[in-house]
């Protein structure tokens, strides 16, 4: 084959580059190439620029200049260098540092940020939690990375100093000793001299071996029932016995890691499931997004690539293939059929070689069958072959932070003076929806958690829209709902990226609060309530972008500016007030506020303020108040700055509507006043008999998550469609807002099922536990015979039986260990019923358990979600039930070292005592 001079000159180079060292550099300089290559000095300097223009070559223009190869740079330093020329040597090794991957621990496992972020979170939980960790089982077909993350928790457990560095990470295969118990234990355990035939001296066992670090034991559904009782003994204890010397015991501190590809249950013993807490099932390879596919495909040939020293091209085929294909062996099969596509290449292709071209033919012949037919001729092959350097991973971050980049980018120039506010808008929309698009049509979403995120989101918006008179369409709420969640996935990444441009973003918010204040208002409220409900604090990005999007979907609308309370003397005088005004108006306009009858102005003027500061936002009032004497209320405000209030006395439901159709049309605020007195006929009629959707409500009180799988479940008993809407929602919203909640309004709702009673009057309601026993399903039936056969009715009779065991619940609605958990709940509630000398009633402890469940689930994930209204009356008033379930809880406490904060004991109260004011 004839190799050019230049052609010859780049290999040399390449060569030379393998070697690279800093310290070795006059290698490099056109002086040395040209003499080595036998052409002269000139020639060699001409080719080499000409290599650098061409994208192969990296010069650094120091004394001498010198010449490296790329892709060996960039494959040894696993970096993609994205220039050609350097000033310095400094320069360069500045950009080798800086852009040297320090993955570390599972940074280095694809998706843990994304598809296994939820996985990565249990296995750092399983390994800080103190004082030793706690013990997890890894499940997930063959391939799933299981090993992978055993020894990145081992790396992790290092980094974080939780363990020396020095420490023993020890692999053992359990499958290995299948029908041999005695190696085993005595392999696991060590034994004594003698202690069977063949034992000539004492051995050390692996758990000796792996004292202070990390034992993985793989496939351990091969251990033996002996071994499995022995190693729950040492696990409760942290003590075993060497095999013959029963009498001694030692001592050792292991984590220990188990996984298996089976069904836990099948797996293990009861009795050694039970003492493992945390249980992580990885997603099997096609579970995985696109994005994090095609990452570890260009990863796997990147490995390989600087394995050979040679730069790799795959083509266009191979990729879409290997994108494809359903690796039934998971990641490990795909990584195995690429090492191998890599090794025929290899075996075919020149000594000489710099490159390494792998086509469709150079795949295991097992992929083969899910090649597609291509018949567009046109494609020329420097097209179809993708090189890996030149992929730019779809790579979540650097995609919101391109977006980000380009809001801030945009504000520079509009401060620079290039374009004025309006263009500014427009191309922040622009921005906005080419964003949106990616959210929406490029990233795909496997975890379930998007899901609970967007039902939420669309109560919130619902919500929004309703009060301040906007719209937020539909995909508003999918969209931000995705937004949130994607900033969630990358979120150390993202608040480092937004800290170091904390001044500029600050100033931007703030800038857009003056120049925008109503789509700030609604903004700043919307933050709040999704950190209300979801727990999740926005930036001041995220509070950006919710207000771009609050402008752009109400681009020339009205916004309501004014709000209206109602303050009235009375138990729930202004509530039902507010209510029915809202009702009639069709939009959340009124707040109320109820005062007891001796309720003083002073104190009137404090809940009000405290209103007002609620959502940090500002806003002019117009009070409508019930006497005289509340009108003196606007001297008491006097000193919130920047805030009009209009008093309008003697309210009544009529007076309260007419303002606040006025409010609605966006009158400003005299001219509201000066009509108030007037004569008014509200638009009853078309409010009143709106038709209405049927539809049945899950809820639940641990979280709207729960609901939302009761649902799934409910709806996966169903023999056939129904026109009745199932809808999960937010239990805590129901009991707050009554019957006045914007669900109710919206849907004429048959029936609530869940675990407590939100007592909505007129709406009847089937507690979980009668679900799950049929004892009240004829309820649910008698719904359903108007659309299905008696036959199909006693098959989702059947159905629901299978569907809503408890057990199936409970695997719902917690990661832990289900089964080990419900006998510690159970312990838990009898404990504390012999506390209080009272029986509860089976509705409430079936309830109790789901909760207590969820609870123990959040508390040793660290995700605290629920609070309670009044804690400090009810710390003080109800000393003797906290101390009790504390008592109760202990069982718990002792064993997943969690405590039971105030919050939840307050619930549990509330929940008991909801039970004997139904008896
Ligand atoms: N998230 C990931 N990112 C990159 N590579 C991964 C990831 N998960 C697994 N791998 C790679 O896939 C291969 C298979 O993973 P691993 O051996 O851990 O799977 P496993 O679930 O333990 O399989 P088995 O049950 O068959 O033992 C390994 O080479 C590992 O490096």
């Amino acid at each position: 084959m004839y190799v050019s001079t230049k052609d010859e000159l780049l290999n040399h180079v390449m060569e030379l580059t393998k070697n690279f060292s800093p310290k070795n550099m006059d290698v490099f300089t056109a002086n040395n190439i040209s003499e080595k290559i036998g052409i002269s000095r000139n020639l060699a300097s001409q080719y080499l620029n000409e290599l650098v223009k061409e994208d192969k070559l990296l010069k650094i223009n120091s004394r001498p200049v010198y010449f490296l190869h790329k892709r060996v740079i960039d494959g040894n330093f696993e970096i993609s260098i994205d220039r050609n020329v350097f000033m310095s040597m400094d320069e360069f090794t500045d950009q080798l540092n800086t852009g040297k991957s320090e993955l570390k621990n599972f940074q280095k496992a694809v998706g843990y940020n994304t598809g296994i972020a939820y996985c990565v979170e249990q296995c750092k939980a399983a390994m800080k939690y103190p004082p030793n960790g706690l013990p997890i089982l890894l499940t997930g077909q063959s391939g799933t990375g299981k090993s992978y993350l055993a020894q990145l928790m081992y790396e992790y457990a290092v980094d974080e100093g939780i363990i020396e560095s020095s420490s023993p990470f020890i692999s053992v295969n359990c499958s290995e000793y299948a029908n041999n118990p005695e190696l085993e234990t005595a392999n696991l355990f060590g034994y004594k001299k003698g202690a069977f035939a063949g034992a000539e001296r004492d051995h050390k066992g692996l758990i000796q071996s792996a004292d202070g670090g990390v034992l993985f034991l793989d496939e351990v559904q091969g251990l033996s029932p002996e071994c499995q009782e022995k190693l729950f003994l040492f696990m409760d204890k942290g003590i075993y016995h060497l095999l013959g010397e029963n009498s001694v015991r030692n001592h050792a501190k292991v984590k220990i890691i188990f996984a298996t590809t089976k069904d836990p249950n099948e797996a293990l013993l009861r009795t050694l499931l039970q003492r493992i807490p945390i249980i992580v099932k990885l997603p099997a390879l096609d579970e995985r997004s696109m994005e994090e596919k095609e990452e570890m495909i260009i990863g796997f040939f990147k490995k390989e690539a600087k394995r050979i020293h040679r730069e790799i091209f795959i083509s266009n085929k191979v990729f879409q293939t290997l994108m494809n294909y359903t690796f039934s062996g998971n990641i490990g099969q795909l990584k195995n059929c690429i090492c191998t596509a890599c090794a025929n290449a290899f075996l075919h292709s020149e000594t000489k070689q710099q490159t390494l071209n792998i086509y469709l033919y150079h795949l295991p012949e097992y992929v083969f069958p899910s090649a597609k037919l291509n018949t567009d001729l046109s494609n020329q092959e420097e097209k179809y072959m993708i090189n890996l350097y030149g992929v730019t991973p779809n790579n979540t971050i650097d995609k919101i932070t391109a977006f980000y980049g380009s809001v801030l980018n945009n504000y520079e120039d509009y401060k620079n003076l290039k374009i004025d506010f309006n263009q500014m808008l427009e191309i922040q929309f622009a921005n906005l929806n080419s964003y949106y698009d990616y959210l929406a049509f490029e990233k795909q979403y496997t975890d379930l958690k998007i899901k609970a995120i967007e039902k939420v989101m669309e109560d919130i918006c619902e919500f929004v829209a309703d009060k301040y008179n906007i719209q937020l369409l539909s995909n508003c709420s999918f969209i931000m709902s995705r937004s949130i969640y994607t900033q969630m996935q990358v979120n150390p990444e993202i608040k480092l990226w937004e800290a170091k441009r904390n001044t500029l973003i600050e100033e931007l918010a703030k800038f857009l609060g003056e120049k925008l204040p109503k789509e700030y208002m609604v903004a700043a409220e919307t933050a709040a309530l999704i950190k209300q409900s979801l727990d999740i604090s926005l930036s001041s990005m995220g509070l950006i972008l919710c207000l771009l999007n609050v402008k752009y979907y109400n681009a020339g609308g009205h916004i309501n500016d004014l709000e209206g309370i109602i303050i009235c003397h009375g138990y729930s005088t202004a509530s039902s007030m507010a209510s029915a005004a809202n009702k009639l108006i069709g939009q959340h306009v009124f707040e109320a506020i109820d005062m007891s009858m001796d309720t003083h102005t002073g104190e009137i003027a404090k809940r009000l303020k405290k209103h007002i500061q609620k959502f940090n936002v500002i806003r002019d009032f117009i009070l409508l108040v019930d006497m005289g004497s509340l009108e003196d209320i606007g001297n008491e405000m006097s000193d919130i700055p920047n805030i009009n209030i209009g008093i309008i006395n003697n309210v009544s439901t009529r007076l309260a509507v007419d303002v606040g159709y006025k409010i609605c049309e966006g009158k400003d605020m005299e001219s509201i006043l000066k009509s108030a007195g007037e004569n008014m006929t509200p638009a009853y009629k078309m409010i009143i008999n709106q038709k209405k959707e049927e539809a049945i409500i899950f809820t639940s009180e641990t979280s709207t998550h729960t609901a939302e799988k009761m649902a799934e479940l409910f709806l996966s008993s169903l023999p056939g469609s129904i026109p009745i809407k199932i809808i999960s929602y937010n239990n805590f919203k129901l009991i707050q807002n009554s019957g006045e909640d914007g669900i109710l309004k919206k849907y004429h709702v048959l029936t609530i099922i869940g675990t407590s009673n939100p007592n909505i009057q007129g709406i009847p309601f089937i507690a979980l536990e009668d679900i799950i026993s049929l004892k009240e399903i004829k309820q649910v039936n008698a719904f359903l015979v108007r659309y299905f056969t008696q036959e199909e009715i006693q098959q989702f009779n059947r159905n629901i039986l299978k569907n809503f065991s408890l057990q199936n619940v409970m695997q719902y609605l917690t990661v832990l260990n289900a089964d080990k958990l419900l006998d510690y709940v159970e312990e838990v509630v009898n404990h504390l019923q012999q506390l209080m000398g009272k029986k509860l009633s089976g509705e409430t402890i079936l309830g109790i358990y789901v909760h207590l469940s969820c609870l123990v689930e959040r508390l040793v994930t660290k995700n605290q979600l629920e609070t309670h209204l009044d804690l400090e009356g009810f710390e003080s008033s109800q000393q003797l039930f906290i101390k009790q379930m504390k008592e109760s809880f202990s069982v718990i406490t002792n064993h997943y070292g969690v405590e039971i904060p105030v919050s939840e004991i307050a619930y549990i109260y509330d929940y008991i005592a909801n039970d004997e004011f139904e008896k």
